[in-house]
């Protein structure tokens, strides 16, 4: 084994020359791959993101979505004009949906966000109250199949009696304040297991969650 004798004192073991050669080989090779690599980065198509606002009634999600669209100029997909008219009408008469009454909406949501990127948007924000996890499992079978497309939620916290009092001040809507209590037993909150869901507080003002949330967004654009 060769010496080279750094600062008088330190003994560092220097490689053989056929080693040393070997390894500059697998260096040089290593470099090119990885020029290659960002090459094709850097050629790639920028990811296209589908936004789903959701949370329990009253949580804000046409407030926020409507401003994010407008922010992000993307197209703007309001989950609610996409529930079959029975679906509503439960809804007006104070009945909770069930799974049942929800597959199909949440599917006619999911062909929507994709026609969207199918007719060349750069990415739309949806809302929906995907409540649960299979519903959100469900949604994110858009980004899973095409490259490229990466579906995010933007989870609107907040506790029941706030939404009960924002819903209870709303006026002409379907959906009344005494609905929101159905909504957060149905509600299963995302956790940590998600790392797709970014969660805004909404117990501040609009103006101040609508910022949170697209600020929040723009820290992902590029993920
Ligand atoms: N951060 C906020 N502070 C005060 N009021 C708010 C806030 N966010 C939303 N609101 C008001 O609360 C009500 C509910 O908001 P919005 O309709 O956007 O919620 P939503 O989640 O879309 O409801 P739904 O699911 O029932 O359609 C509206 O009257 C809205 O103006
Ligand atoms: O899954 C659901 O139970 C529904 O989507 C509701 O969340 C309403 O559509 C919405 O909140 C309107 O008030």
């Amino acid at each position: 084994m060769h010496r080279y004798t750094l600062r008088s004192s330190v003994q560092v073991p220097l490689p053989k020359m056929d080693t040393l050669s070997l390894d500059l080989d697998a260096a040089l090779a290593r470099r090119t791959s990885l020029r290659s690599k960002q090459h094709t980065v850097k050629a790639a198509a920028p990811l296209r993101h589908i936004w789903v606002v959701t949370g329990p009634a009253g949580c804000g999600k046409s407030s926020v979505a409507a401003y994010l669209a407008q922010a992000l100029d993307l197209p703007y997909i309001e989950g609610d004009d996409y529930h079959p008219p029975e679906n509503v009408k439960k809804m007006s008469n104070g009945i909770p949906l069930t799974d049942e009454d929800r597959w199909g909406w949440l599917d006619t949501l999911r062909q929507k966000a994709s026609e969207e990127l199918e007719a060349g948007a750069m990415g739309c924000v949806v809302t929906c109250s995907a409540l649960k996890r299979r519903y959100r499992d469900f949604i994110r079978q858009v980004g899973q199949a095409e490259v490229g497309i990466v579906v995010r939620f933007v989870y609107l916290r907040a506790d029941v009696e706030l939404l009960i009092q924002r819903v209870k001040a709303r006026k002409n809507h379907f959906m009344k304040d005494d609905m929101v209590r159905s909504q957060f037993v149905a509600l299963e909150e995302p956790d940590s297991s998600e790392p797709d869901v970014v969660s805004v507080d909404v117990s501040g003002s609009l103006q101040e969650v609508q910022k949170d949330a697209l600020r929040e967004i723009k820290a992902r654009m590029s993920d």
